[in-house]
């Protein structure tokens, strides 16, 4: 059962690689269901490492809580009940179509599967790949999809359980315009449904729209976090990436960064 309209809790964790602290002693405010978080950062700074962390996987210390369920540590079957993750990359090797892999995932917490007739959960897998514009390719083998197709296949295993919480990693990073956009507008109404949604984006402009809170990371460590429009500024763009950067209000009310080239920090 989902535990619907629960904070999540990140306090004081450090994530890493043996003998390579990655994250060290981060502690964010809650994260509110409905919410979009986007971790934002140059590269190698330890964005994916802090959300396979949040995801369980990878050895951590410090607390997760949803509510007063202690995730961090907690076995597979409690994470998969509460959490969904997106990887940047779906694996290739398997030799499963895309709607056997929904199914897959689907089955990932046996409590959800027993009882479940066979033809609900094909329902269910079929529902998610239709809800991501990929229903056309449920039969296809992940092998012979585009990489952007696979990236939607991975999405349809992160949300197909319907998590409280959502950790994507990069989830549009294969995708085209339009792709982009049906993505983050579903991520966008999984939120307003209620789901925490924590995502990696590299892109500012797609953080900004369709994020309401950027924690912005650099070398492990939190430099900024709150809303685009209080975090985004010139002089952060300069000091965590070394550019020149104008932020701007377009017509449509959002923020666009313009780089006009790498400052003294950068060019350094
Ligand atoms: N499996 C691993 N073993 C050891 N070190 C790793 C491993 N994976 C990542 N790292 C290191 O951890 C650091 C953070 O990597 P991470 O992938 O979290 O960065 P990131 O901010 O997500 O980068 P990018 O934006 O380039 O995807 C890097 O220095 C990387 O080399």
């Amino acid at each position: 059962m989902t535990e619907l309209g629960l904070a999540l809790t990140v306090e004081d964790i450090s994530v890493g690689y043996p003998g390579r602290p990655v994250v060290e002693r981060l502690t964010l405010a809650p994260l509110q269901p409905g919410s979009v978080t986007a971790i934002v950062g140059p590269n190698a700074v330890g964005k994916s490492t802090l959300l396979r962390g949040l995801a369980g996987l990878l050895p951590m210390t410090g607390s997760i809580r949803l509510g007063r369920t202690e995730l961090a540590g907690a076995d597979r079957t409690l994470r998969a009940r509460h959490v969904g993750f997106m990887p940047q990359t779906l694996p290739t090797g398997a030799r499963l179509s895309a709607l056997e892999a929904a199914i897959a995932a689907l089955s990932v917490n046996p409590m959800d599967a027993v009882g479940a007739a066979r033809s609900a959960v094909r329902r269910r897998a079929m529902e998610v790949l239709e809800r991501l514009g990929i229903g056309a390719l449920a039969l296809e083998p992940l092998v012979a999809l585009s990489g952007g197709q696979r990236q939607l296949v991975g999405l349809a295993q992160a949300i197909v359980r319907n998590p409280s919480v959502l950790l994507l990693d990069e989830p549009t990073s294969a995708l085209d315009l339009r792709h982009q956009v049906r993505v983050m507008q579903v991520v966008r109404s999984l939120a307003e449904e209620g789901v925490i949604v924590v995502t990696v984006l590299h892109d500012l402009a797609l953080a900004a729209r369709w994020a309401d809170r950027l924690v912005v990371l650099c070398n492990g460590a939190l430099v900024a976090d709150g809303d685009p429009r209080a975090v985004l500024t010139p002089r952060l763009l300069a000091e965590v990436y070394g550019v020149a950067a104008r932020v701007e209000l377009c017509s449509a009310g959002r923020l666009q960064v313009i780089v006009d080239g790498l400052d003294a920090i950068g060019s350094a």
